[in-house]
């Protein structure tokens, strides 16, 4: 972080209505946000590395330009949403940017109870001096601050805040962070809401609002039903989707731990639960979730040429694998290969339309009537444009079933290498992803048996994608996709 430096040249500052008489100084008023960011940076540079959304690890900040400065409460405690973009130095001297939404509390005393990381520290100059900044994702007083300007349908400067037709919002829950692991952050409001907040921010309408919102408009069940969202206006650019509330599935069991669950039952559990069941039904649910997407979304058939640019791009995103993570090197002839072999005439009019793009058993949650599909975001690495562009419908299934095979390798993570135990993890995973497969089909899906060279393509892009996200974020998870790699580059 050594050359950073920071501009405030294009800082906008947007005036909030008054919101009632809890401003106590007059310095603390919206004509000081230039000054109140001025004194944050230095603690949003310290803290941001460190956040499990922030795409720039390990490469150097180069530059640091607040976008957009929307103070949402002034006063003890105060909220400053923040747009910031973020730049680094990239591979061979190129550069890179980022912008990140950064919801900000300022307190004279921390909120009781915050955890160290969501602390970033006290400021020294500003409106604000001395006082503790923190991610007001953690104060419930401050996030059901927001909820109140989501259920008013409110705008503020640049922000505006949507609400869909429908019952009003309750304006006064509080919220609390939620604990999962996830690439962004939420919050949830009692047991009848959760508000995703995106964290990197892209131009443009995010997939997982303007799906969603199909979905809830067709009156998909599959879903939880979008309540409202927020966005804010980017200069010379289309409005950047910020947060989308969506109702909260109480009862609801995530698909990822079900299935873990079922899979350490195969070290000697007498009764082992049958997960294929499930596995069906959620092939099933997969499959109707496309059908209404391909009716109310743009679908389009694949021409010769489109047939080339999809293996062409898969090769792309290999050559950039192989250059992020050299064990993938001795593979890449096979698997270059085996994009190839798309090419050949059989693909020619083959169906595309909008995707999921990112399906894993974490995004499938098991609901009491049935299972429904979160987070139509796509693969947060890929550009925005990239993720809303229609795919072969096959990219969700091929995705689903390496979810199965990474709940199978956890079986054998960290265990002295048991034949028995691989051939029991191995045959889960195989169950799984023929019931899946069989379910998806009996749903109204394509076949995913009769595209053998596709899906195999398409399985192989997803662990190359996985290989690169596991060596960024989690490497000791590295040997899982590593070893599909291995598989399916013996695989003809
Ligand atoms: N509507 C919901 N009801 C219950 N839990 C949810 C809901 N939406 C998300 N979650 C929980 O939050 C987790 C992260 O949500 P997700 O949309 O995948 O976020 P991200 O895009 O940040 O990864 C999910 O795996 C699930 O456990
Ligand atoms: O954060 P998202 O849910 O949008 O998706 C990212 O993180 C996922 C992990 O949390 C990652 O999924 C990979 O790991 C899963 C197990 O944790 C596994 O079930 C998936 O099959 C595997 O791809 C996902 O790729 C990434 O985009």
């Amino acid at each position: 972080m050594s050359e950073t430096s920071r501009s405030q040249a294009h800082l906008r500052q947007d005036a909030p209505r008054p919101l009632g008489a809890r401003d106590a100084g007059a310095r603390r008023t919206t004509a000081g946000v230039s000054e109140l960011v001025q004194a944050a940076l230095p603690l949003i540079i310290g803290w941001l590395p460190s956040q499990r959304w922030y795409a720039g690890k390990g490469r150097a900040i180069t530059r640091i330009t607040p976008v957009v400065g929307t103070p949402l409460q002034v006063g003890d405690p105060a909220l400053l949403h923040l747009l910031l973009q973020v730049e680094y130095a990239g591979d061979g001297g190129s550069s890179q940017r980022d912008i990140y939404q950064l919801l900000l509390g300022i307190r004279s005393q921390e909120p009781p109870g915050i955890g160290p990381g969501a602390v970033l520290g006290r400021l020294s100059g500003g409106p604000y001096d001395g006082a503790a900044l923190y991610d007001a994702v953690h104060d419930p007083e401050l996030t059901g601050r927001l909820l109140e300007h989501l259920a008013t349908g409110d705008r503020f400067g640049a922000l505006s805040f949507r609400r869909t037709p429908g019952p009003g919002l309750p304006g006064n829950l509080p919220g609390r962070a939620s604990t999962a692991e996830q690439s962004n952050s939420s919050v949830i409001y009692g047991t009848a809401f959760i508000l995703k907040l995106f964290r990197r921010i892209s131009p443009g309408t995010n997939p997982d609002l303007e799906l969603t919102l199909a979905l809830s408009r067709a009156g998909s069940t599959r879903i939880p039903r979008v309540a409202a969202w927020f966005e804010s206006r980017m200069e010379g650019a289309e409005p950047a989707t910020l947060g989308l509330l969506q109702r909260y599935l109480p009862d609801a069991e995530d698909g990822w731990e079900l299935a873990l669950d079922q899979v350490g039952r195969l070290k000697g559990d007498p009764s082992p639960g049958n997960f294929a069941i499930e596995a069906h039904r959620l092939g099933r649910a997969t499959a109707e979730v496309h059908r209404v997407l391909a009716r109310t979304m743009p679908v389009a058939r694949l021409d010769r040429t489109q047939t080339h640019q999809l293996a062409a791009a898969m090769t792309e995103r290999l050559d950039q694998a192989v250059a992020a993570v050299p064990g993938l090197t001795r593979y890449r002839s096979a698997l270059r290969a085996a994009f190839q072999a798309l090419t050949a005439d059989h693909l020619d009019g083959l169906p595309v339309q909008r995707i999921h793009g990112d399906l894993h058993l974490g995004q499938a949650m098991r609901t009491p009537h049935g299972w429904v599909l979160l987070d139509f975001e796509g693969e947060p690495a890929k550009p925005l444009a990239e993720r809303r562009l229609p795919q072969p419908a096959l990219r969700d299934v091929a995705a689903m079933l390496r979810s199965f095979d990474y709940a199978a390798a956890h079986l054998l993570a960290g265990t002295p290498s048991d034949p028995e135990l691989a051939h029991l993890a191995a045959s889960w995973a195989g169950r799984n992803r023929t019931a899946y497969c069989a379910g998806y089909a009996a749903g109204g899906g394509m076949e995913p048996s009769s595209a053998p060279e596709l899906m195999r393509a398409l399985e192989i892009d997803k662990a190359v994608y996985e290989v690169v996200y596991e060596a960024r974020h989690r490497p000791s998870w590295l040997p899982i996709p590593l070893a599909a790699i291995n598989r399916l580059a013996l695989t003809v």
